[in-house]
């Protein structure tokens, strides 16, 4: 009988499968199996039967070492993992390394040890001891970490009573990743707009075919109470949901709405979950015991083993696209794997991308509308404030009218937020003396000044220096002078100007982990603080019952940057922030500090006239054939050695394939020019919605000269971010 050889697809930077021996271990496509690899083993998916292994490699075909006891990847799921590379141009084996993020963790499940009373008291009695005694007197099992908690001791207090015999040890059943959600837990009485809404997603997910939903609603319409709905029917089918959020979005507050709604939180899935708690929820997933999980963009690739219906939340925000690695876009890949499994998926936002709008608009995607907040509330009033002409005196940068607004907001005790988009105390740094400026040494950058931390810092690669006591160009001493505000000098200006508020200043730089977040954001929510200040980790999704008050401080800080979604980004970001006020009760005020109140950014949001943005934006972009009218794909070469990539992205621009239909713009030297270290220079190539860009690209790379030394290319199809 012929060996019997299957193809391994292993999570490494490899597009191609190898070829094992399956000797007698039955496995099947899609089986999760370890393999050697080289000098050490790896775990691998098997992709397939190789029914004609080349006989010439016949010899020194390895044999699979073991099967793994964990559920095969489905069939959708290895055709996921094969568009998404196919169409992002990145290795298989990469993509598969998503779908496997199930940590070393794997295996068996950690035993828990229970401890109950169970002998003599012990031979010398300390207080410490007593106090367990205490805790266990109601000879329960309890889990010996909790013990220690609840009679407030250390661990080593309950091992010696182990020891002595006045406590045994139990084994615990492994606590459950998560408990299964009741559908009719507690049903909200919803509006007849979101009740129209509602039942059109109940209706989807129950048909079990595909669609894509836009659920189109103003900021406090109650979009996830609808969506809700959505997931309550999915659970009644006994199917699975995954509920994707901007990661910062996954706050307790989100969670506790769904335990609201469902009686029991969802299972999380964002960078901080440990790796112990990844394998397990992995499991609970693949094996579909795992009803909901609520997580940041990388749950996309989780193995559900039965996934029917998935919501994007904030589909609009840029966290969702991937900029290393596999450059991949969690909303798009989202509709690609519904497309693949049949099931309806929604999107989400109160300003969707234009991308998402004009699919409404063609009725690509159906649109399900709520356009009045939800219990009456009005929308906020915006209001601008030219800076030309009533701006704060120099070195401020506050004005006058939004000061004196926060003080009316102060004393009618609601809160106001200062929303400022910059990290730091100042973004540039110069000598007064000699006009030296601190520039990042590894890229083509200014260095931020962050006060609090006591250090200059690239935002772009995160070099950071304390701050030199002499200039390092003219050696002056106390010439440093520094320009332009960031929160933590909006921090102190407020400091000056309302010095018996309970300030907060919230910006990633100063978090140390998600608790901390959403310690802070509850810290909000119970009014326990007077004036917010805050970058865009304040301005997504939050309901803070008693802010009103939102003053944008640069309006025009996201505008400046020569990338062609700026208007769209600073339309929605704006929108956003503004949208977090008046939520509530009262009404809602929103001030925008700007240079161009003429903008048709600042018109829109001024005149709350949203389709008004749409329009001006979808025009410009269908003129200039920009997605989602054509297909853009960019292409960055980089290297320590300015000439050699300049050179090597020369060469790869004159042979690129000709076709009279895609243009391909460049080389030209990159916006940050520098990045740690390396030159970059980008082509970008453009061509119309039809032409099958990832094959273009495909075939030019494949024509391409082989990079030598640390030449580097980077290819992103349906690039979000122009820098
Ligand atoms: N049917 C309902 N019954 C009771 N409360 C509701 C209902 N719908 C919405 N709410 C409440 O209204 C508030 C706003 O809802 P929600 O946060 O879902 O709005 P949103 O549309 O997601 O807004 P944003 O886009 O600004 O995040 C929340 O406090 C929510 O609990
Ligand atoms: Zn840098």
């Amino acid at each position: 009988m012929a060996r019997r050889i299957v193809d391994v697809l292993v999570p490494l930077a490899l597009d191609q499968p190898y070829s094992y021996a399956a000797g007698d271990i039955p496995v099947a496509p899609g089986d999760v199996v370890r393999v050697p690899l080289g000098t050490r083993e790896c775990a691998g998916v098997v992709w397939g039967e190789n029914t004609t292994p080349d006989p010439r490699l016949d010899n020194r075909i390895k044999a699979i070492a073991e099967k793994l006891d964990v559920p095969p990847l489905r069939d959708e799921m290895r055709k996921l993992v094969d568009w998404i590379a196919h169409y992002t141009l990145a290795p298989r084996g990469m993509v598969l390394r998503m779908a496997l993020r199930m940590g070393e963790g794997l295996g068996p499940e950690r035993e828990r040890v229970g401890v109950r009373l169970a002998g003599a008291p012990p031979a010398r009695m300390t207080p410490a001891r007593a106090r367990v005694l205490a805790t266990l007197a109601d000879r329960l099992v309890r889990a010996k970490s909790d013990a220690a908690k609840e009679a407030g001791v250390s661990p080593g207090v309950v091992d010696g009573l182990i020891d002595e015999g006045t406590l045994e040890t139990v084994a615990l059943p492994p606590e459950p990743v998560a408990r299964a959600p009741d559908a009719d837990f507690s049903r909200p009485d919803l509006s007849p707009e979101q009740a129209a809404a509602a039942a059109a997603l109940r209706d989807a997910v129950a048909a079990r075919t595909f669609a894509t939903f836009l659920l189109d609603g103003v900021t406090g319409s109650g979009k996830t109470e609808v969506y809700f709905e959505g997931v309550a029917e999915a659970i009644r089918q006994r199917r699975q949901v995954l509920i994707l959020m901007p990661e910062i979005a996954l706050t307790a507050q989100s969670l506790d709405r769904f335990s609201a709604r469902f009686g029991v939180r969802p299972a999380e899935w964002h960078s901080e979950i440990s790796p112990r708690k990844r394998a397990r929820i992995w499991q609970g997933v693949a094996e579909g015991e795992v009803r909901v999980v609520a997580g940041a963009r990388s749950a996309l690739f989780l193995p559900f083993a039965d996934l029917g219906f998935v919501v994007v939340d904030e589909e609009h925000d840029p966290a969702y696209k991937q900029e290393d690695g596999v450059r991949y876009h969690a909303r798009d890949m989202a509709v690609v794997r519904a497309h693949i499994e049949k099931f309806p998926i929604v999107l989400a936002s109160a300003t969707p991308s234009v991308e998402t709008e004009v699919n409404a608009r063609k009725g690509r995607y159906r649109r399900l509308s709520l356009p009045q907040r939800f219990g009456g509330q009005s929308l906020p009033h915006v209001e601008a404030i030219d800076l030309s002409r009533e701006g704060p005196p120099r070195g401020r940068w506050i004005a006058p009218r939004l000061a004196e607004a926060v003080t009316v907001a102060i004393e009618r005790k609601q809160q106001a937020l200062l929303f400022l988009n910059r990290r730091g105390y100042a973004p540039l740094t110069l000598c007064r003396a000699c006009g030296y400026r601190f520039a990042c040494p590894q890229c083509d950058a200014w260095l931020v000044d962050h006060r609090f931390k006591r250090q200059l810092v690239c935002h772009h690669c995160g070099f950071s220096t304390p701050h030199p006591a002499v200039c390092p160009n003219c050696h002056a001493a106390d010439s440093f002078v520094a320009c332009g505000p960031g929160v933590e000098r909006v921090e102190e200006e407020v400091g000056t100007l309302f010095p018996q508020a309970r300030v907060m200043v919230m910006s990633s730089d100063l978090l140390t982990s998600v608790d901390k977040l959403r310690e802070e954001l509850t810290e909000i929510q119970e009014g326990r603080v007077d004036i917010v200040i805050g970058t865009q980790l304040v301005a997504k999704g939050h309901h803070f019952p008693r802010l009103n008050l939102v003053g944008i401080v640069d309006a025009d800080l996201g505008l400046a940057n020569g990338d062609p979604r700026a208007a769209e980004r600073t339309f929605q970001l704006l929108s956003q922030v503004a949208g977090r006020a008046g939520r509530e009760e009262g009404q809602g005020i929103g001030f925008l500090q700007t240079h161009q109140p003429e903008h048709p950014v600042m018109r829109a949001l001024i005149a709350g006239d949203r389709e008004a943005f749409y329009a001006s934006e979808i025009d410009i972009r269908e003129r200039l054939h920009y997605p989602p009218f054509g297909r853009l794909a960019s292409l960055i070469v980089s290297a320590s050695d300015r000439a050699a990539a300049e050179t090597h992205a020369r060469k790869l621009a004159a042979i690129a394939p000709r076709d009279e239909r895609v243009r391909v713009l460049g080389p030209a030297e990159a916006p940050v020019s520098l990045l740690r270290g390396r030159h970059r220079f980008r082509l970008l190539i453009k061509a119309p919605r039809a032409l099958d860009l990832s094959g273009y690209m495909r075939d030019w790379l494949a024509a391409a000269p082989k990079t030598t030394g640390d030449l580097k290319r980077e290819i992103d199809i349906d690039p979000t971010s122009f820098l």
